[in-house]
């Protein structure tokens, strides 16, 4: 016969966030470690600390033993409904708009080199100012 497994959803699991109610979330199973508190080899304050969310990456970070993965499964009482999990909006990177390449680098050169095109305007009116003096 199929075991039921019950669903809590994290406002429910976060909502048992103190030194005699504590649930905690690892790998999406919800444990209640209330009874565990005092015996726990890491504190309770780290438990506690973790209430509320998604505690994975902490436990894994203290290297737990094989010992306390098994000894785990005494305080599971249930699984996390994943859809109850907010997620953090990932940040958005606003890139600023650049203007079209080939037209900035149009401006960039004009803006270096305006020398040129002034140099340019000035001969070609000096030409036709004495051309039109000679006739
Ligand atoms: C049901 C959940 C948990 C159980 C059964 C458990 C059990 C244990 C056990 C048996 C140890 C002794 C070392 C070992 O055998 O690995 C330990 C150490 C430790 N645990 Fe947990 N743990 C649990 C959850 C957590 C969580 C969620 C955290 C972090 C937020 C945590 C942090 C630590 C730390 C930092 C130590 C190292 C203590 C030391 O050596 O100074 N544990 N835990």
């Amino acid at each position: 016969m199929p075991t039921l497994t019950k669903i809590y959803s994290m406002e429910e699991v976060a909502a048992h966030n103190k030194q005699d109610d504590c649930w905690i979330v690892i790998d999406g199973k919800v444990y209640d470690v209330t009874s565990y508190m005092d015996e726990h080899p890491g504190g309770d304050d780290v438990l506690l600390a973790v209430t509320g969310k998604d505690a994975t990456d902490e436990f894994e970070d203290a290297g737990h033993s094989k010992t306390a993965r098994e000894l785990m499964e005494e305080y599971f009482i249930g699984e996390l409904d994943e859809d109850s999990v907010q997620e953090i909006p990932e940040l958005k990177i606003y890139k600023k708009e650049e203007p079209n390449d080939s037209v900035q680098k149009l401006v960039d050169l004009t803006k270096q080199y305006w020398v040129v095109p002034v140099s340019v305007i000035t001969i070609s009116l000096a030409v036709s100012v004495l051309f039109s003096r000679k006739k």
